[in-house]
């Protein structure tokens, strides 16, 4: 029997109100997703400007500051020369530990080390080193990072002078507040975010807070150096009795001389080929000389206070100038824009010493290679470019004596050890000469 026809319209009519009714549902919730959606994708916008934002922060934060310090803070930190420093990189060196580290770059040119921008710094270190290229010698701003408990007092004692004091300022003392080390290290080249240098005497992971090019016409006032007079210009608080009581800085020991004097020759022998086997001795710098030297400073000094009429201006270094007056504080104009430095840094009493190498420590030497040498049955350098440069790292460092104080005059002991690159350095200090047996090894 088939069913009525009024009750199959009556399902059809149904059906069709549940169809309509499930349309409705539909489009209401096409609509609330399409919302939801639209919703979402708001939040995400927002969201993601807030991670630039805190990327952009976090940035900053890496580098100047705290993460808890608020932008207003900072500013206020900064304006108190308070803020927060964060290295730009770390320096890779071929010294590993103060010990047997130069005391001034320009005792040891041929050292060699690294430095690579860090990226946490700039998204594109690289960037940041663009056009720097062209400057031969930058300066680097770094943190004495192993002073360690950042003792430091007024008055320090430099190795070199032998326990006598002087003011902190005066030298170029790691042992400082803030333990700011500045060195003007020779730029040999960039490759990507790293800068490759020579004439260095920092060690391997010192923290670096800035480089900046040298650029003599801002850095460099004028200097006496091409000038036969240049001795003229300098100045020392000593007098002639009281010079040889100073002994010259550790800091920048004239290397230009060596020991004339027994006490004080060296005889060191670790390593070195045999035609490196004696210091070429250039130039010479003796306690006379430096007395000479002062009393012509002295001289000058009485010439500068004397008023024109006094005496008429004939000193070596201002003949040169064409404005011969004095100034209101009495010095002449012209002279005041040369560069002076203290007597004992320019010429210090105290001679450096000789450097020589034993036949042994030569022939270990010359077994080291070059770092870009692929031969691996040798030892082989990190940083330097073959034995010829470690010869003239060990000079440099040796004949400015990196010794202390204490152990030059208290230690019986005559030898000392230090790492140059991938080669330990064993040497013997004597009064005249001595003998080294020990050898050079890796
Ligand atoms: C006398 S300081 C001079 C440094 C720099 N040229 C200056 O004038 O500020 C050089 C000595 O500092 C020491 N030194 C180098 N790097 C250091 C570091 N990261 N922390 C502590 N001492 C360091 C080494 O012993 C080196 O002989």
């Amino acid at each position: 029997m088939s069913p009525p026809v009024c009750s199959c319209a009556e399902q059809v009519r149904k059906l069709t109100q549940q169809a309509s009714v499930m349309r409705r549902e539909i489009k209401n919730l096409r609509q609330q997703m399409d919302g939801a959606i639209r919703a979402h994708k708001k939040q995400m916008s927002s969201l993601q400007s807030m991670l630039t934002d805190c990327k952009h922060e976090d940035k900053l934060q890496s580098v100047s500051k705290s993460p808890t310090q608020s932008p207003s803070e900072i500013k206020q930190l900064l304006e108190q020369g308070r803020i927060q420093t964060v290295p730009i990189g770390y320096i890779s060196s071929c010294f590993a530990v103060k010990n047997g580290t130069p005391r001034q770059p320009t005792i040891c040119s041929s050292s060699r080390a690294s430095l690579k921008i860090e990226p946490s710094v700039f998204n594109n270190p690289e960037h940041s080193l663009v056009g720097l290229e062209q400057y031969s010698h930058i300066w680097i701003i770094f943190l004495f990072h192993k002073n360690g408990q950042m003792n430091y007092k007024a008055k320090v004692k430099p190795p070199r002078l032998n326990g006598q004091r002087v003011g902190v300022y005066s030298t170029r003392s790691p042992h400082r507040p803030n333990a700011l080390g500045l060195t003007l290290a020779k730029l040999e080249g960039i490759t990507g975010d790293t800068l490759h240098l020579s004439g260095v005497d920092i060690i391997a992971g010192t923290p670096v807070l800035d480089i900046k090019p040298y650029i003599p016409d801002y850095d460099s006032p004028k200097t006496r150096r091409d000038d036969t007079n240049s001795e003229y210009r300098q100045t020392s608080p000593f007098t002639d009795s009281q010079m040889p009581q100073v002994m010259d800085l550790d800091e920048e020991p004239n290397i230009s001389g060596t020991s004339s004097e027994p006490s004080s020759v060296l005889r060191i022998c670790p390593a070195g080929p045999s035609d490196f086997s004696q210091s070429e001795r250039s130039g010479s710098s003796d306690v006379t000389d430096v007395l000479a030297e002062v009393k012509n400073y002295v001289k000058q000094q009485q010439l500068f206070t004397e008023s024109p009429e006094d005496k008429q201006t004939d000193s070596p270094e201002c003949t040169s100038l064409s404005t011969n007056h004095l100034s209101s504080s009495g010095l002449k104009f012209g002279c005041e824009d040369y560069s002076t430095i203290a007597a004992w840094v320019r010429a210090p009493p105290v001679s450096n010493l000789d450097v020589r190498f034993t036949a042994n420590a030569e022939k270990e030497l010359k077994e080291f290679v070059s770092c870009n040498s692929t031969d691996r049955t040798r030892p082989k350098f990190q940083f330097l470019k073959g034995p010829e440069e470690a010869v003239a790292a060990i000079k440099g460092i040796l004949s400015a004596d990196p010794r202390s104080v204490y152990r030059r005059t208290r230690c019986q002991d005559r030898l000392f050890f230090f790492t140059l690159d991938t080669a330990d350095i064993t040497c013997w200090f004597g009064d005249g000469f001595a003998e080294d047996e020990r050898d050079l090894t890796m």
